[in-house]
C-alpha cells in the first residue's frame, strides 16, 4: 500500500534538516502567568500560547501545550488551546498535544479521534500517550498514523525520579518496562516504513517515539545507548533540560545512539521572565540546541 500524505516522521525530519531541535512548551502555570502580568484564567492561558508560538515560529521543530495547564479552565481553556492550535498550524510549527492518555483500546480510539483527526477541533500533529495497558491499546491511533500523517510520543523513561519503580520494573519478557516501550515504538516504526513508498523521509524518521527524560541514566532502565537497529531513527522527545536540570551539552552523552531524531523541550526555563525577552531566549535555547546536537 502506498500513501500520498506526508508522515509525521517525514515533517519531523524535515524541521530536523533546518537545524530545529527544541520543542517549545506551553505550560501556563498560576505563577508564570502572574510574572507574565496576565489573569490565572483562559484568556491569561492563550496569551501565553499565542505568545510562545509567534516566537518559536521559524525557530522552534514544535510546540507542545501542556494540556491540563488549559483543562483546569474548562470549556474557555479548550477553547483558548484551539487558537493556540490553530496559530500554530498557521506558523508552520507541528504541535505535540501534550495529553498523557490512555485507557482499554476502545476507549483509547476516543482519545485518538479527538486529538488526531484532521479538522476535528483540537486538532494536533502528535499527542502524547501512557501504553501500561499494553502498547496494542494504542493501535487505535495507528490509522491516524498511517493515513493522517499523525504521531504519537509513548512515555517510555520519565524525567520524573518516582516513576523509576515502575519503569525499571522486568516484565515476563524479561525487559524492563521502558525498555519495552521503546523497542515496540522502533519495531512499529519498522514495519510501517514499508508501506510509505512514496514518502522516502518515512524512511529516515519513524512517527512513533518515545518520551526519554534528559534527566535519566538511560543505562538504568534497561536502555540501550549504543547504535541502534537498521529501520526509521526513533523520534524522542526529551524534557527535563533547562528547570528540572539537564544540560544540552551533555545532550550525545545521555542519548547516545538513540538522540538520532531528539526533540530536546524546555517549558519553565523559556516561559520565566514573562513576554518581554521571550523571542530572544526561545532563540538562544534553539540555537545552544542546535550547536549542542551538531558537535
Ligand atoms: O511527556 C512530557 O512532556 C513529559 C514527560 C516527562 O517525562 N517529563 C516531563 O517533564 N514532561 C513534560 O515536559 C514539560 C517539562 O517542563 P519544564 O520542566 O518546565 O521544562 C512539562 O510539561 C512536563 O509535563
Amino acid at each position: 500500500m502506498t500513501h500520498t500524505v506526508p508522515t509525521f516522521g517525514g515533517r519531523l525530519a524535515a524541521q530536523f534538516a533546518a537545524g530545529r531541535h527544541l520543542c517549545a512548551g506551553i505550560d501556563p502555570h498560576a505563577a508564570l502567568l502572574d510574572e507574565w502580568g496576565v489573569d490565572n484564567d483562559a484568556a491569561g492561558a492563550e496569551r501565553m500560547g499565542r505568545d510562545v508560538v509567534a516566537a518559536a515560529a521559524g525557530v522552534a521543530a514544535c510546540v507542545k501545550p501542556q494540556i491540563a495547564l488549559f483543562e483546569r479552565f474548562g470549556s474557555a481553556g479548550f477553547a483558548a488551546l484551539e487558537r493556540v492550535f490553530a496559530d500554530a498550524r498557521e506558523a508552520g510549527l507541528l504541535v505535540v498535544a501534550d495529553v498523557k492518555r490512555g485507557d482499554i483500546g476502545s476507549t483509547f480510539a476516543a482519545y485518538a479521534d479527538a486529538w488526531l483527526t484532521p479538522g476535528a477541533p483540537l486538532e494536533a500533529d502528535a499527542m502524547t500517550v501512557v501504553a501500561y495497558q499494553g502498547f496494542d491499546s494504542l493501535a487505535g491511533a495507528f490509522r491516524h498514523v498511517t493515513d493522517h500523517g499523525k504521531g504519537m510520543f509513548v512515555l517510555a523513561a520519565t524525567s520524573n525520579p518516582e516513576a523509576r519503580e515502575v519503569q525499571r520494573a522486568i516484565r515476563e519478557d524479561g525487559r524492563t518496562v521502558a525498555a519495552a516501550m521503546v523497542a515496540d515504538a522502533e519495531d512499529w516504526n519498522a514495519v510501517h516504513a514499508a508501506s510509505h513508498d512514496t514518502d522516502p523521509a518515512a524512511h529516515e524518521v519513524g512517527s512513533i517515539g518515545v518520551v526519554l527524560g534528559a534527566t535519566l541514566a538511560l543505562d538504568d532502565f534497561g536502555i540501550a545507548t549504543g547504535e541502534r537497529p537498521a529501520g526509521p531513527a526513533l523520534p524522542v522527545l526529551a524534557p527535563g533540560f533547562g528547570h528540572q536540570g539537564a544540560r544540552i551539552e551533555d545532550a550525545h552523552r545521555i542519548f547516545g545512539g538513540i538522540g538520532q531524531a531528539l526533540l530536546a523541550n524546555e517549558s519553565r526555563s523559556i516561559l520565566r521572565g514573562g513576554s518581554t525577552g521571550l523571542s530572544i531566549r526561545i532563540k538562544e535555547r534553539a540555537a545552544a540546541i542546535q550547536a549542542a546536537l551538531a558537535a
